[in-house]
């Protein structure tokens, strides 16, 4: 089997769960942060500092990788792992959520999607079987059915059609995997911000026996409190003994309230994002770098934080590169942002081993700032 999910214990004073995904690149601690490399690189790290800030899988995007350089010459060079020199696990999300993102002239049809390619203008197409194609070319160790992430907000009748569509393809993918030995495919649970369609959709995909599932649709600009109450009526609809992967979740205050209700993967590119303009997450809240506060500040980014640019590196050498558009700037506060999530998910994983994941979440809020975005 590609992907086992071994439940290891659930903690006594919330939904969260401590578990290993066991993969053919390596085993997965959950609930786990999944830093994404989007165009087969972590931006601004080597395969080594992503090991070494302790990262156990990454995730990597079909859409780009089709429209750059071509999944057929990653197949050529042995496939993703291969191709940048990645030993450990590979999730690849499916591409549509891309098309919709990022191309022009999108027309989506039961077929699939057409669209304009965002680097020349080329037509395009994408099929839930063409999706699949790619994923195989990759080689990554999970895949991600192609579906429709509806925009938000949306007209209940148009969620219903398109949620109903995604399930619709998300059978033609299981039918189009030809190597479940492997690859895991995971289904992708839609149906906005609504009960009954959410609990159809999960109804349909389980039905067809995923190894696991992600839940879409979510973090499209909804307030976190509405992400929060369709996560308390979702979850309960997926099987206990599979992953649950939230789509596009990676602030500190939505992976500890994500972990609280019962999700063991995430991924965002938060972290790697706010980075390159020296936003820089730390034990006492966010803080950028840049500001003049920092000018003559001695001391480290995070004084509770042991990563690589913790240990060797002052607030005023960051801010100095930052200011001065060294590349070397972003690396640094790069490593350090990924290595701070990497950490909290340890910590939270330590906090359900103890039973105390709703204490340690009071604790780090105390500490960390309670809205964090
Ligand atoms: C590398 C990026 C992975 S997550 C991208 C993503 C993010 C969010 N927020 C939602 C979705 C979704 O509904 N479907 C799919 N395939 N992907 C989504
Ligand atoms: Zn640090």
């Amino acid at each position: 089997m590609a992907v086992r999910y071994e439940l290891i214990k659930t903690c006594k004073q919330s939904g969260a769960r401590l578990g290993k995904l066991h993969t053919p690149h390596g085993t997965i601690d959950t609930p786990v942060f999944m830093p994404v490399g989007t165009q087969a690189t972590v931006k601004s790290m080597s395969p080594e500092e992503v090991k070494e800030l302790g990262a156990q899988i990454i995730l990597s995007n079909t859409y780009h990788l089709f429209l750059r350089p071509g999944h057929e010459l990653v197949q050529q060079a042995g496939g993703l792992h291969s191709f940048m020199n990645w030993d450990r696990a590979i999730l690849t999300d499916s591409g549509g959520f891309q098309v919709f993102s990022l191309s022009e002239n999108r027309k989506i049809t039961e077929e699939g999607v057409q669209f304009r390619s965002h680097l020349n203008g080329d037509k395009l197409f994408i099929s839930p079987e063409k999706a699949m194609e790619i994923q195989n070319a990759l080689g990554s160790d999970i895949m991600m059915a192609f579906d429709e992430c509806p925009p938000y907000p949306a007209e209940y009748e148009y969620i219903k059609a398109s949620t109903e569509r995604t399930s619709r393809w998300a059978e033609r993918c299981l039918k189009s995997h030809n190597r479940p030995e492997d690859q895991a495919l995971f289904g992708i649970v839609q149906g906005g911000m609504h009960e009954e369609l959410r609990r159809q959709s999960a109804a349909d995909l389980t039905s067809l026996d995923f190894p696991g599932y992600a839940i879409g649709g979510l973090s499209v600009g909804e307030p976190k409190d509405i992400m929060f109450r369709v996560l308390d009526f979702t979850v309960p609809f997926l099987p206990q003994h599979k992953p649950r992967y939230l789509m596009g979740v990676g602030s500190p205050d939505a992976l500890l309230e994500g972990a609280i209700r019962g999700i063991d993967m995430f991924d965002c590119v938060l972290p790697t994002r706010i980075a390159r303009n020296g936003t820089v997450m730390t034990s006492q809240g966010r803080l950028v770098i840049r500001n003049a506060k920092y000018m003559n500040d001695f001391t480290p980014l995070d004084p509770n934080c042991d990563c690589y640019t913790c240990k060797n590196y002052t607030r005023a050498y960051i801010r100095h590169l930052h200011k001065a558009d060294e590349i070397f700037g972003v690396r640094l506060t790069t490593y350090h942002n990924l290595y701070f999530l990497v950490q909290l998910m340890k910590r939270v994983r330590q906090a359900i081993m103890e039973d105390r994941l709703l204490d340690f979440r009071d604790e780090f809020f105390d500490q960390y700032g309670l809205h964090d975005n």
